[in-house]
């Protein structure tokens, strides 16, 4: 039986079981450079693990998602937190899951305004990038290193996102 999923907005409260939301947080903020800079302190604190690992600062450019979607898969990385902030302004989903006996539960789905990224901790079971509407790019924030660091889950049934928008 197909099952569809809704969409909530991504807040920081209902996102902390599966990591960071990294935005301009006024309970972060401090100013630096004689005022002239607010910095919004340690939103989030990159995880790699295991001999050799290194954390490692890409691009990603993600082609928009048409909708109906299936979410048929969803990944984890078990040796490395992934970050993404977007650097387009464009909106973008973001869908977890928390692990069930090793593998990923009901999928949950989050609305990510353009000034919102997201850190998803080590191990965290995560759909790939989800861009919407247009062409967009995002600094991403991972690890590299030996091993395999990329687990894949493919559900029986896929849950069906019907329309990104709340
Ligand atoms: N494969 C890759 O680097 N990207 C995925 O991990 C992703 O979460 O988008
Ligand atoms: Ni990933």
């Amino acid at each position: 039986m197909t099952e569809f999923l809704n969409v909530q907005l991504l807040t920081k409260s209902a996102f902390a079981p599966f990591g960071d939301v990294i935005e301009a947080d006024p309970a972060t903020m401090r100013y630096i450079n004689n005022g002239t800079t607010e910095r919004f302190h340690a939103l989030a604190a990159p995880q790699a693990v295991g001999e050799g690992a290194r954390v490692i600062i890409n691009l990603f450019r993600g082609q928009p998602r048409a909708f109906p979607y299936e979410i048929g898969m969803m990944e984890r990385h078990p040796f490395g937190s992934q970050s993404f902030s977007p650097i387009s302004a464009h909106p973008y989903l973001v869908v977890v899951s928390e692990d069930e006996d090793g593998k990923p539960g009901r999928p949950q789905v989050f609305l990510a305004r353009g000034d919102q990224g997201v850190n998803y901790r080590r191990n965290v079971w995560h759909h790939p990038l989800m861009s919407l509407r247009a062409v967009s790019d995002f600094v991403v924030v991972d690890r590299e290193g030996p091993g395999n660091n990329l687990e894949e889950y493919f559900f029986e049934t896929p849950f069906i996102i019907s329309e990104p928008c709340l």
